[in-house]
């Protein structure tokens, strides 16, 4: 017992003076308040107050500093004086203050927290000093508090770096902001953490921090990762740095590759705290030059991403799999060391900073010492100040989500907005003062300035893309994101005047927007960004009449920025497009113009391919439907095993009974599925699919049942038929309304025929009586 406690302790000084570790995130310290002076009772005098000691934030300082310059780590403030004759009211002591880094907690011996230092100049007492004598206490100065504390730095990152040793985290620092930390191709190279800033031309910054890599086994403090995954608590973001080559640590180590990686951290981080894995996280695949001109390395990754789940399940042993996975807002591929696209895409880390909906789900966020804030005129015109205040605004937001106040909460999006706008115009004018005419049509900009496309700020876009989304979420909550288990719902959320004031924030920003050059890619997207935010609120609150204003008002520019994206194929471009032409359709689905429609569908059904992005099967269910719905209507039937894949069941079961005629299950499935039609918005059709049911009910009868092949059915049959398949249970259905549907159906080319009412029979062609595309014209009068 006693030698292994001595080899532990020689081991554990060797290990120090070995890394010589230089810093302390840890610091226990004596403090204890100056004693009060004496008082003389003689004339009543009073003693002098002990000085207290107190705690200051610094900018620029470590633990280690606060360590190097008080080895003893003993703080005593001074005494006060005693009184005298001459002086009857004794000086105080001086305080003692102990100037202290960011971002530090402190603490009692038990673990009890006594304050917080987050900003530089907040301050706090430790230790109070005595009071100086007096009569109460017979004059006798009384000694000071005196106390152990403990000082906890915990690192305010923005961002935090999660990584397996060697992945290139240091690197990707230092060609992320001015720090220079050490970068070897040894494992564990950074052994404490390192803070950056990143900082964009016009001022704005976030900080980082590359915190040393985690192997496994970190949550029990194997290597050196354990002690820091407390910094990953504080960061805003997590950015995993995934090498593409996987990770070994050494020659008879396992190898990892880069899904192992990606899974084995994810555990780590869940192991050590199961509401880290809530938070915000980006992949950055680094080390991207090292591919060959192959990609499979990149495909696979990309593949085990997006089937993670049954990946998860058949190749993984149970102990290793994460309860959760990472829902990876953006996956970025890097090579941090040969040139970062990293600056193309910090508007997609700026924007997942402006996040509000995962921000108010972390449970240990602290939204004590917000402020909130006030519009000043005077300083609109500064930019530095808009962004400050934006992001009080933001705080603000989240503040009051957690608060289940949503009215509040969308009053500071709107501001907050609000804000993004000024800055937007601020840029706007700056870059109209730069060019000397400013010409509305964009043409004749580029050529006096051509590199006016090349300066627009990459963080723009995405940012903007951001405000308006949560905007609208804020708007109509109850929708999707937003709608988590704490929050309930009321009818008054979506007052008026929260519609009205969401719709004038997004005229404003279209006007800002049209500002832009027609070249402009802020201005071309931008557009897509608010009408389809536009669209998706009007749907949402059944509002079609404004839809259809809205679509007439924009389609011409967006109609030729489409054509230009077909010949172009950008990614990101084309996602809004997508959104937008999936409106597109379903507006013209209301207007009856359903081969339009179908190209629509049709597009958005193929286009929609982007497997990275684990939402986007909904879409492609979603376009699925409508272009099912609608190729029906024009006389065709889906294959089922297309419909099989997508899991359409509800489709799949009203489809059925379609297909063969039977009315009566038709009519039951609509019942049962009453909400799903409403909900998807196809309820409007049914008149129209009920047609078809009903035709093609003639037709298994005519090709079916009845074996002469007759061509003249008597009406008495017809209505003997649709009485016996469905409308049983409609007693006042009359051989007039019969009339009406056969007369229907032949005007919409479904039948081909003609009623004789002399016989009273249908007469149907000889030739293809029941054609395989009609043309479904926009004639309702059905019933
Ligand atoms: N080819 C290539 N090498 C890279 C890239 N990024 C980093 N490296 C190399 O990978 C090695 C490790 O890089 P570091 O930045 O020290 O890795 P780290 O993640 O900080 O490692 P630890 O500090 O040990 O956790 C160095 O030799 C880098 O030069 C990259 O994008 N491409
Ligand atoms: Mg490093």
């Amino acid at each position: 017992m006693f030698l292994s406690r001595c080899l532990y302790k020689i081991a554990e000084q060797d290990l120090g003076r070995h890394l010589n570790l230089p810093f302390i995130d840890k610091l226990r310290v004596y403090v204890r308040g100056g004693r009060g002076g004496n008082g003389l009772k003689k004339y009543g005098g009073i003693g002098g107050q002990g000085g207290h000691v107190l705690v200051h934030g610094k900018r620029n300082l470590t633990l280690k500093n606060v360590y190097e310059k008080n080895l003893a780590k003993r703080y005593i403030a001074s005494d006060g004086e005693h009184s005298y004759k001459t002086c009857l009211n004794a000086q105080s002591g001086e305080n003692l203050i102990i100037h202290v880094p960011l971002g530090i907690q402190i603490l009692r011996e038990n673990g009890e927290l006594i304050d917080e230092i987050n900003d530089i100049d907040d301050e706090c007492i430790v230790a109070h000093g005595g009071d100086g004598g007096n009569y109460k206490t017979h004059f006798q100065g009384q000694p000071g508090e005196a106390t152990m504390i403990n000082f906890d730095l915990k690192l305010l990152a923005d961002v935090g770096f999660v990584g397996y040793p060697n992945a290139g985290k240091s690197t990707l620092l230092s060609m992320l902001s001015r720090t220079q930390p050490a970068i070897s191709p040894v494992p564990f190279t950074t052994l404490h953490p390192q803070l950056g800033t990143v900082v964009f031309d016009d001022g704005r910054s976030f900080t980082i921090a590359d915190l040393p890599g985690l192997i496994e086994g970190s949550h029990v403090k194997m290597g050196l990762g354990s002690r820091f995954l407390k910094h990953t608590l504080r960061s805003k973001i997590l950015l995993f740095i995934i090498d593409i080559n996987g990770f070994q640590l050494e020659y008879r180590s396992p190898l990892r590759s880069a899904f192992d990686s990606i899974v084995f951290l994810t555990k780590e981080l869940e192991l050590y705290e199961p509401s880290l894995l809530n938070k915000s996280a980006i992949l950055a695949i680094n080390k991207i030059d090292q591919l060959d001109n192959n990609d499979k390395k990149l495909n696979e990754l990309y593949y085990s991403l997006n089937n993670y789940k049954q990946i998860l399940e058949n190749e993984y042993d149970n102990k290793w799999c994460p309860k959760n996975f990472f829902h990876f807002e953006h996956i970025v591929e890097i090579s941090g060391k040969y040139g970062t696209n990293f600056k193309q895409h910090d508007g997609y880390l700026l924007s997942e900073l402006l996040n509000v909906i995962s921000m108010y789900k972390i449970d240990d966020l602290d939204f004590n010492d917000y402020i909130e804030p006030n519009l000043d005129q005077q300083l609109i015109n500064d930019n530095d100040f808009l962004w400050k205040l934006l992001s009080q605004h933001h705080w603000t937001v989240c503040r009051y989500l957690r608060l289940n106040d949503i009215d509040r909460a969308f009053r500071h999006q709107s501001k907050k907005f609000s804000c993004f706008m000024s800055i937007l115009n601020g840029y706007l004018n700056r870059m109209s003062t730069t060019t000397s005419t400013f010409v509305d049509d964009g043409h004749d900009i580029d050529q006096i300035n051509p590199s006016l496309n090349d300066d627009e700020p990459s963080w723009l876009l995405p940012v903007f893309n951001r405000l308006a989304h949560e905007l609208r979420l804020l708007a109509l909550p109850g929708n999707d994101e937003l709608n988590n288990d704490d929050y309930e719902t009321s009818d008054n959320m979506n007052s008026n005047s929260t519609i009205q004031t969401y719709n004038s924030q997004l005229l404003n920003a279209l006007g800002a927007i049209q500002r832009f050059p027609s070249t402009n890619k802020l201005r071309k997207v931008g557009i897509f960004i608010i009408v389809n935010q536009m669209l998706k609120t009007y749907y949402a609150l059944h509002k079609f009449n404004l839809c259809t204003y809205f679509i007439s008002k924009t389609e011409r520019s967006l109609k030729q920025y489409m054509q230009e994206e077909n010949t172009q194929q950008e990614h990101r471009f084309s996602s809004y497009v997508l959104t937008y032409r999936y409106f597109l359709g379903k507006h013209l689905l209301l207007q009856h113009n359903y081969k339009s429609a179908i190209e629509h569908f049709d597009y958005v059904f193929t286009n929609c391919l982007d497997s990275k992005k684990s939402g986007s099967i909904k879409n492609k269910q979603q376009s699925l439907l409508y272009l099912v719905i609608v190729k029906m209507l024009h006389g065709s039937t889906p294959k089922m095993d297309i419909l099989e894949k997508y899991q359409l069941n509800e489709l799949i079961d009203l489809i059925e009974p379609i297909r063969i005629g039977a009315l009566k299950l038709f009519i039951d499935k609509i019942k049962q599925y009453e909400q799903f039609l409403f909900d998807s918005g196809l309820f409007f059709l049914i008149e129209n699919l009920k047609l078809i049911t009903i035709r093609n009910l003639f037709r298994t009868y005519v090709y079916q049942i009845d074996q002469q092949q007759t061509d003249k059915i008597p009406l008495e049959t017809t209505l003997l038929l649709l009485l016996n398949f469905g409308f049983e249970k409609e007693i006042f259905f009359t051989i007039n309304e019969l009339i009406d549907i056969l007369n229907s159906l032949i005007q919409k080319g479904m039948i081909k025929g003609y009623i004789s009412y002399k016989f009273r029979t249908l007469v149907v062609s000889r030739k293809d009586p029941f054609p395989k595309n009609f043309r479904f014209t926009s004639l309702l009068n059905t019933s």
